[in-house]
């Protein structure tokens, strides 16, 4: 498994002082760097450069250098030269592909080694080198041409003895931390890691381990960064999603509020208690005011208490009354009569239009525009009851008889007897108060003809016909007959009429 343990090995390292040794340094695989792996060991440990064993002689603690020398347990291209001269090896060292640089130092104390004659015939062919070149055992040095006098003053006899001496004094090495492991494992000690690598990999790839001695979130690891990111991709989108909602919903409800302000007051109304489907047809203003002769004076018809009625022709060649509402000015005083005039015409919409019945007028459409609220009524031609009885036509006709006043008594009274009972919402309605007005304020007359020979059957049926009247204006409503008693009464009276 790809892991950092730093708890299998409690022996000390020297030349550390503690375990685990400090960053980069490691006694473990896995762990530090992989360049510096120590094999803990007394009185040195050991590090590997290139396949040369070197022993740790001294560590600076917050340095970048190391003092090296080669291990006692030499491998093969390390063995030494001869036995006279057991620490310098077989060929050149060299640091290559390692973190480690030779210490400008150590160099220039190698460069400045300069024999003072040429090696005798009986050297070894590398040691030879050696002696004419002392800068060779450190492959890393870069050699420094030194001034003849110089190179007099200061040459040496025994050049190898020397190299030999200052080898086991220790390679002052320095390293470069500049490299991947040292940024990568910069950013994962900010954030608590552990550094380390992964040991089953050949190219030995940075790994950044959650500390367990921490308490520090396990996301700072590389694995679990990539999780961090992901988590933050998913709460941006769903950031992004919940701004995009939360921006359609309130457009929505913008337009739903606006789109309410700006409807028809009547459409509202009416849709609160009907459905569309139940509702008459609806006419526009253009349609209704070119059939009603643009409400001409010369098309109305009659005046009553909430507008005026004009004639008209519908396209489809039909006879309509067409009931214009009085319009009120756009006054703050005018808006409590705007609004019940409203209510009124919804009234008036929501009623007859669920009524179909022989003696009352049918309900054929309606309009509301700003322009005027206007009812469409089957036309009923031949004037009104009141012109038959007090009007113009009763000159040019014979006077109504009894018989057909009764009649006509008993259609408004079935008529209103409708109105009642057919009503199953039972809200407040308005009698067809003509007639109840007129007694009311004493204007009997105008219900019964004066003229009318009250002789016989007929004078009895007028006294009957009276009494139910005022039986109906009474103002206590428990005198009052409901509207079914009255068509049985008048029912009555036409048959004793006869
Ligand atoms: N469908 C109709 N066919 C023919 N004439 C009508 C029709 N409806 C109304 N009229 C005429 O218009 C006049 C006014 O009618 P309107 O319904 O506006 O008032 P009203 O019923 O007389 O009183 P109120 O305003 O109190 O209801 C009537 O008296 C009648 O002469």
């Amino acid at each position: 498994a790809v892991s950092c343990s730093t708890k299998a090995n409690p022996s000390l390292c020297p030349p550390f002082s503690s375990f685990p040794p400090p960053y980069p340094f490691s006694a473990s695989p896995g762990c530090g760097h992989p360049s510096f792996l120590i094999n803990c060991s007394s009185p040195h440990s050991t590090l590997s450069v290139n396949h040369l064993t070197f022993s740790l002689l001294h560590f600076e603690p917050n340095s970048s250098s190391l003092t090296l020398t080669l291990s006692d347990s030499h491998s093969s291209p390390s063995s030494p030269s001869s036995s006279r001269f057991p620490s310098i090896p077989s060929r050149s060292i060299s640091l290559s592909g390692s973190p480690f640089r030779p210490s400008n130092a150590f160099c220039s104390r190698l460069n400045n080694l300069s024999p003072c004659s040429h090696p005798n015939a009986t050297c070894r062919r590398w040691e030879c080198d050696l002696v004419d070149s002392p800068a060779l055992l450190l492959r890393d040095c870069i050699p420094a041409r030194r001034p003849a006098s110089d190179q007099a003053q200061r040459c040496r006899e025994d050049v190898l003895e020397y190299l030999n001496k200052f080898l086991e004094m220790g390679i002052e090495v320095e390293w470069d931390s500049s490299d991947s492991y040292f940024t990568s494992c910069r950013t994962c000690r900010l954030n608590n890691g552990v550094c380390g690598y992964n040991s089953l990999d050949p190219k030995k790839q940075f790994l950044c381990f959650h500390s367990q001695s921490q308490i520090s979130p396990s996301w700072l690891s590389r694995h679990t960064h990539t999780q961090l990111k992901m988590l933050g991709s998913i709460l941006t989108v769903a950031c992004f999603l919940l701004l995009v909602s939360v921006s359609v919903a309130i457009l929505r409800w913008r337009f739903i509020t606006s789109s309410h302000a700006d409807e028809d007051p009547t459409s509202i109304i009416l849709r609160r208690h009907r459905s569309l489907s139940l509702l008459p047809p609806v006419f526009t203003y253009e349609e209704l005011e070119s059939s009603a002769g643009y409400f001409n004076p010369s098309c109305k018809i009659g005046d009553g208490g909430f507008g005026s009625v004009y004639l008209g022709r519908l396209p489809d060649g039909r006879s309509v009354a067409v009931k214009r509402l009085h319009r009120h000015l756009p006054t703050a005083a005018s808006a409590v009569a705007r609004a019940l005039s409203t209510k009124s015409f919804c009234n008036e919409i929501l009623i007859l239009s669920s009524m179909n019945h022989p003696n009352l007028v049918k309900l054929h459409g309606y309009c509301s525009d700003p322009r005027g609220l206007l009812l469409v009524y089957d036309y009923v031609p031949n004037g009104t009851l009141a012109d038959h009885l007090h009007g113009c036509l009763r000159h040019r006709r014979a006077p109504l008889t009894w018989q057909v006043r009764l009649d006509m008594a008993v259609q408004i009274g079935l008529a209103v007897e409708y109105l009642h009972h057919s009503r199953r919402d039972k809200r407040e309605f308005a009698l067809a108060d003509f007639a109840v007005s007129r007694i009311q304020m004493g204007m009997l007359h105008q219900v019964v003809d004066p003229k009318i020979a009250l002789d016989g059957m007929v004078k009895e049926g007028v006294h009957a016909v009276a009494e139910l009247a005022f039986r109906c204006v009474a103002a206590d409503k428990d005198d009052r007959p409901d509207s079914r008693e009255v068509v049985e009464e008048l029912m009555r009276i036409k048959s004793k009429s006869h």
